[in-house]
Parts: C-alpha cells; sequence; structure tokens
C-alpha cells in the first residue's frame, strides 16, 4: 500500500512539473518551450559573462561614448533575449495596438500589414525589412503583399531561427534572409523598391546613418515606412520619474537613447527623403500598446518560476535568469511609458526617396 502511495506522488509530482514547465511553461506556444531557452550564438557557459557585460555597457545609456561598439552590444542583447521573447511573446518583436475583440495575434498582424500597404508595392517587388528579428513581420508582410521580401539583422541566431520559420511557413521563395549591420548594408544602391523598418532603427546610435543607408538602397520614387521608439511631446526632461522611466527602456531594451519624436522627419529630411506623412499610431482612437504586457503579469511570474527551475536543474544555461529579471523590469518601465504618455513605440514616418536627387 505504502509503495502504492509512494509511486502515486511520485507520478503526480512528474506529470506536475512536465505541465508546469512544457505546457504551462509555453507562454506564447509558439514552437519555442522553456526547455529550449538558450543564449543564441552564445555559448551556455559564457551567457551570464556576456549578459555581465551587457549590463555595464547598457546601465547607462546616456554615457555612451563608444557608438561603434553598439551594434556588438546589441548583437549580444539579441542572442541573450530572442528565445526568451519568442517563448514569451510570439515571433513578431514589436508592439501593436490592442483591438477589442480581436487576438493579439491578429492585432499584431494588421499593424505589420498597414506597414505594406502604405508601401504601395506590387507584386512582385523586392522590398527590405530593416532589422527583421526572426522574420514575424516579413513572413505576415510576404503572404499579404506576395512581394519579395529581403530581411536584415545584425544577430546570425535571429537568421537561422527566421530560416527555420520561412522554411516551415512555406514562404521561403518570398523571403530571405540576410545577416548584417543596417549601417553599412550588403546591397547596391536603387536596389529596392520598398523599405521598411519596425521598432528596429531604435538601436542605430545616429538615425541619420540608418536613414541614409535605406535612402541609398531604394530606387528613386519608392517609399519607406518605419515604426519608430521615441519620447513623446509630454517627456520633461527635468521630471525625475519620466528619466526614470526612460532610462529604464533603454538599459532594458540596449537602447543608445531615445530620440524626440519631432527629430525623426527632420533627420529624414536631411538625408534626402520627402516626408509623406507622420502620426503617433498609439493616439486614441487606438487601445493602448502597453495592454497586452500588463496582462500578462501573472504569466511573467510563473515564467520567472518556470526559468529558476530549469536554471536550478542544468537545463537553462547560468544568466538566463538575469536576463528575464532584466526583461519584467523593462517590462514596468515600458507599461509606465505608455501610462503617462510620455514614451511610443509607434511613431509612424512615410517617407520617399525623390524621383530625381536635387
Ligand atoms: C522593439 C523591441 C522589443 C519590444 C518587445 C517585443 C519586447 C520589449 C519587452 C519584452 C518583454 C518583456 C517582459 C518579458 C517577460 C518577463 C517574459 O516572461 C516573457 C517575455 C516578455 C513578455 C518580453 C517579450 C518581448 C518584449 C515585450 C526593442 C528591444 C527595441
Ligand atoms: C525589436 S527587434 C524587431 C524585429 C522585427 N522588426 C520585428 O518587429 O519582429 C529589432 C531588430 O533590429 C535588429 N538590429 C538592431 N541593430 C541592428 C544593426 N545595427 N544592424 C542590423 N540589424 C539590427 C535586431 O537584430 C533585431 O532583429
Amino acid at each position: 500500500m505504502d509503495s502504492v502511495a509512494l509511486f502515486c506522488t511520485a507520478g503526480l509530482i512528474a506529470g506536475g512539473i512536465y505541465w508546469f514547465v512544457c505546457i504551462l511553461g509555453s507562454a506564447e506556444q509558439k514552437g519555442k518551450r522553456a526547455v529550449d531557452l538558450s543564449g543564441g550564438s552564445i555559448s551556455r557557459e559564457k551567457v551570464q559573462d556576456k549578459y555581465k557585460q551587457y549590463w555595464s555597457f547598457f546601465r547607462r545609456p546616456k554615457e555612451i561614448e563608444t557608438a561603434e561598439k553598439v551594434p556588438a552590444f546589441v548583437d549580444t542583447f539579441y542572442n541573450l533575449v530572442t528565445d526568451i521573447y519568442e517563448w514569451g511573446w510570439g515571433q513578431s518583436f514589436h508592439f501593436s495596438p490592442s483591438i477589442p475583440g480581436k487576438s493579439h495575434k491578429d492585432a499584431t498582424r494588421l499593424h505589420e500589414e498597414m506597414a505594406v500597404d502604405l508601401l504601395d508595392v506590387k507584386l512582385g517587388d523586392r522590398i527590405i525589412d530593416v532589422g527583421c528579428g526572426v522574420g514575424g513581420p516579413m513572413r505576415a508582410i510576404a503572404a499579404h503583399s506576395r512581394a519579395n521580401v529581403v530581411g536584415i539583422t545584425i544577430n546570425e541566431y535571429q537568421v537561422k531561427r527566421a530560416r527555420m520559420h520561412n522554411k516551415k511557413a512555406g514562404l521561403d521563395s518570398l523571403c530571405e534572409v540576410v545577416c548584417g549591420n543596417f549601417l553599412e548594408m550588403p546591397f547596391p544602391d536603387n536596389s529596392f523598391d520598398g523599405a521598411y523598418s519596425i521598432e528596429a532603427t531604435c538601436h542605430a546610435p545616429k538615425l541619420e546613418e540608418v536613414y541614409a543607408e535605406i535612402y541609398r538602397v531604394l530606387k528613386p520614387g519608392s517609399m519607406y515606412v518605419s515604426y519608430e521608439w521615441v519620447t513623446t511631446e509630454k517627456y520633461i526632461a527635468e521630471n525625475s520619474e519620466h528619466v526614470e522611466i526612460i532610462q529604464g527602456i533603454e538599459r532594458g531594451d540596449a537602447l543608445p537613447g531615445l530620440r524626440r519624436y519631432d527629430e525623426v522627419a527632420d533627420t529624414a529630411r536631411k538625408v534626402g527623403f520627402e516626408v509623406v506623412k507622420e502620426k503617433d499610431l498609439a493616439m486614441p482612437p487606438s487601445k493602448p500598446w502597453w495592454q497586452r504586457l500588463k496582462m500578462g503579469r501573472i504569466a511573467y511570474w510563473r515564467n520567472h518560476m518556470t526559468i529558476m527551475v530549469l536554471s536550478w536543474l542544468g537545463i537553462a544555461p547560468k544568466g538566463v535568469v538575469d536576463v528575464h529579471e532584466m526583461l519584467f523590469e523593462t517590462a514596468d518601465h515600458l507599461t509606465r511609458g505608455g501610462e503617462t504618455g510620455i514614451f511610443t513605440p509607434m511613431h509612424m514616418i512615410l517617407c520617399r526617396k525623390p524621383q530625381s536627387s536635387s
């Protein structure tokens, strides 16, 4: 009788752990499981050290003096967070306005399709996704527009993930992924019929440099749309709470300094673009983009426990717990940025490269 009870208890515990880690643990159930969390291209024994290096570089973003080092640290950041993002958020690494009655997945897709609709591309056109992540937007955009999409990301691990997802989705004939720096892209001048960037150019130390590169690779007459992370007109640099929120966003998201909303169009014009339209897509009647972050709080606690257990068991690399804690904190700063209205991740700018450059 005793051994039966022992057997049942052990079975229940094992079943409970399996359910917690493998079923519940897969917060978004997007093909990444908690047991697969890694440090991207970083070998497991180096994850903790790399996290410490990242943290000491980005802890005080305003004091970053060596802009040339930023892309390498952004690459480290994406090695550390890519699996956690996919596991806990999905394959699209960006926000979108909440839409009553629609799932996050649908709201995300509509936000992505809006970008390509603005570009006015034709079947067979070749467009570029600047800072493509693991390709969630690229696949939605290719499927919606039937355009050929070339994505570029600095992170080799994301390239592997994106190619694998493209193949699995049957979209590898339309979607191509290249590893490279968007500040010096490996593409000839005038080679794309359109360009878009979704919450990616915020990682550039100087917006002018990435916009100039995008301008260079676009064919004359073609369009570029970007969703930018910026501080809004409500941000007051003398308000210590505002400063704390913005610094929290910068250091938890590998940003070398958030720009003001009114710098974006000036920069686009400076490199030669005509600005066709500019709008903060987070403004009413749009519903709060930060609602999804806020709603996830209970799941984050569960994720935290899962990661602690996996790290303790030696399944997740040491350091993943620290990375998760950093994301946990940045989620709070992002939510406060949204609630106070001092920050938006979706300041949209639509530009055209003139037919003839004057
Ligand atoms: C555009 C960028 C990334 C935007 C978002 C996709 C990510 C910003 C913050 C991330 C997250 C915060 C909390 C995590 C949570 C603690 C964990 O349990 C599950 C994953 C999170 C929800 C994670 C998911 C992605 C974000 C929302 C930047 C970097 C320019
Ligand atoms: C927040 S993710 C957004 C990804 C994608 N646009 C999406 O919405 O899913 C930012 C992306 O920009 C890329 N990135 C940042 N700096 C880069 C650089 N200097 N060159 C190329 N890619 C870069 C990152 O590797 C990452 O893929």
